[in-house]
């Protein structure tokens, strides 16, 4: 398996796409795509309906292949690799609500994760998470996002925000470098966006952080860097300043050219 990897030393960005293309029976639904996430930072991918930015993240967390062009990690040509080696490299997509254990308490869910990011078989939960402090290690994450008052509540019974939060603890119990979030404040109410961005401020100290979000108060509020997409292709890119002052991204947002 293993290639050559071709390196690009620009030490800068964590993940690059060159040229990136899909297409959907003869349809592109990404076209030549040059993308640049900047370690350490805060990246949000915005864009209207349809503009491609769910195949660009399903791209980079390899739930797609591409149908042209390269990505790149750290440098070396990943385009290959599938998701466990990604996960290995410490690009971690978050996982959906429906990966929680429902059946699980909310400790239980965090030791999971934690047994599953060291490799370990969770049938051996009980007896292992007594023995190596991972549930030390579980109540500390919880501790930390909040969740502590509910450890021994089922995941199943929680609210649909904090199952939310759940789930983004059980992802940061890998410790990734980069952590890819699809919509993280879809379907949340106030309270819950607001609880789930502080999340992802405290989250992004020493990490890489890249988000599809459709929420411009949170995208303003999180984000150092703008992509927006629109058509398959770039459209713009820079501060939440820059780009809704970009008369390309107005228009396509109104769907009139502005002034
Ligand atoms: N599996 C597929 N088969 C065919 N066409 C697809 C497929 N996935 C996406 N497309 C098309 O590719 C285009 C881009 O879709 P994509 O989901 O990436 O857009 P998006 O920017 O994420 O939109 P939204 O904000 O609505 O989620 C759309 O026209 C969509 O219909």
């Amino acid at each position: 398996m293993a290639e050559a990897a071709e390196r690009i030393d620009d030490p800068r960005f964590v993940l690059q796409t060159r040229d990136l293309t899909r297409q959907f029976d003869g349809f592109f639904a990404l076209r030549k795509v040059n993308f640049r996430l900047a370690r350490d930072s805060v990246h949000a991918v915005i864009g209207p309906n349809g503009a491609g930015k769910t195949t660009l993240f399903n791209l980079l967390t390899k739930h797609l292949a591409p149908s042209e062009g390269a990505i790149l990690h750290d440098g070396e040509d990943v385009t290959r690799l599938k998701m466990p080696a990604m996960a290995k490299r410490g690009v971690v997509r978050s996982f959906q609500i429906s990966a929680v254990f429902a059946g699980l308490t909310v400790q239980e869910n965090v030791e999971v994760a934690l047994l599953r990011g060291s490799g370990l078989a969770w049938n051996l939960l009980g007896r292992i998470s007594k023995q190596s402090g991972v549930a030390e290690r579980a109540a500390a994450l919880l501790r930390r996002f909040g969740l502590a008052e509910h450890a021994e509540t089922m995941a199943g019974n929680l609210s649909y925000g904090r199952k939310r939060v759940l789930e983004l603890a059980t992802t940061l119990a890998l410790e990734p470098k980069v952590l890819l979030l699809d919509e993280p404040m879809a379907g949340l109410g106030r309270e819950d966006i607001g609880r789930v961005t502080a999340l992802i401020q405290q989250a992004r100290r020493g990490r890489t952080v890249l988000l599809v979000e459709h929420n411009m108060n949170v995208v303003a509020e999180l984000a150092d860097r703008i992509t927006v997409m629109v058509r398959g292709e770039i459209a713009a890119e820079g501060s939440y300043a820059e780009v809704a002052a970009n008369p390309a991204v107005i228009t396509a947002y109104t769907g009139r050219a502005h002034g």
